[in-house]
């Protein structure tokens, strides 16, 4: 295996990035990070301050700034994106120029029911929002994102991910 192989996992808010990121992670024994999390170390700033203090166009440069240098790191590692973060500053190309973009594709009802069960304050984009009002904001993102989400090199569809099933496909195009 490549000693820089990088993995970047993106998908709608609530597919799993983090989740299965961190068993990717310790599956490869790669380091594992998440852009949302760095971008808050980077600035110092929690992602909804930066969202309420200087709005998401401002928050679109911080994510690509930091997407930028993680990319540029000569390491391997698993990087759980931003839900956004693909869909904003010509960034799938980055990721798809250094990496190897995997598209969690997880039903919307399924990611409604993990949203409403998790904490909705770190999720600017779903805050004081019922079941309702979260599936019809799941269904605009996806339509708005579904064109960069595609040009992932693997999709994986569905609710569960086994790393097996991840292995396989990465050997399968690093062999191609
Ligand atoms: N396979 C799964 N089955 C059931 N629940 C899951 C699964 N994967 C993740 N979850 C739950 O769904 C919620 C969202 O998961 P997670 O935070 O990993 O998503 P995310 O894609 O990183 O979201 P965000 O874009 O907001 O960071 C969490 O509460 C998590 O525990
Ligand atoms: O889907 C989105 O646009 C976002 C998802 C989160 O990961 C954060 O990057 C931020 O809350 C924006
Ligand atoms: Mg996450």
């Amino acid at each position: 295996m490549k000693n820089d192989l990088k993995v970047v996992l993106i998908g709608l808010p609530g597919s799993g990035k983090s989740t299965f990121g961190r068993q990717l992670a310790l599956a490869l024994h790669f380091p594992y990070y998440d852009l949302d999390t760095l971008i808050e170390e980077r600035f110092s700033l929690k992602i909804p301050e930066i969202f309420s203090r200087y709005g998401e166009g401002r928050f679109r440069e911080m994510e690509t700034e930091t997407l930028e240098e993680v990319l540029s790191w000569e390491k391997a590692y698993v990087l759980a994106s931003g839900g956004g973060c693909p869909c904003f500053n010509d960034n799938m190309d980055r990721i798809n120029e250094k990496a190897i973009s995997v598209y969690l594709d997880v039903p919307l009802e399924e990611i409604s029911e993990r949203l409403e069960a998790s904490k909705v304050q770190n999720r600017p984009m779903f805050q004081g929002m019922g079941s309702g009002e979260i599936i019809l904001k799941l269904k605009s993102l996806q339509a708005q994102r579904d064109s960069y989400y595609r040009q992932a090199k693997i999709k994986l569809s569905g609710t569960d991910f086994s790393t097996e099933l991840l292995f396989s496909e990465l050997i399968h195009l690093l062999k191609n």
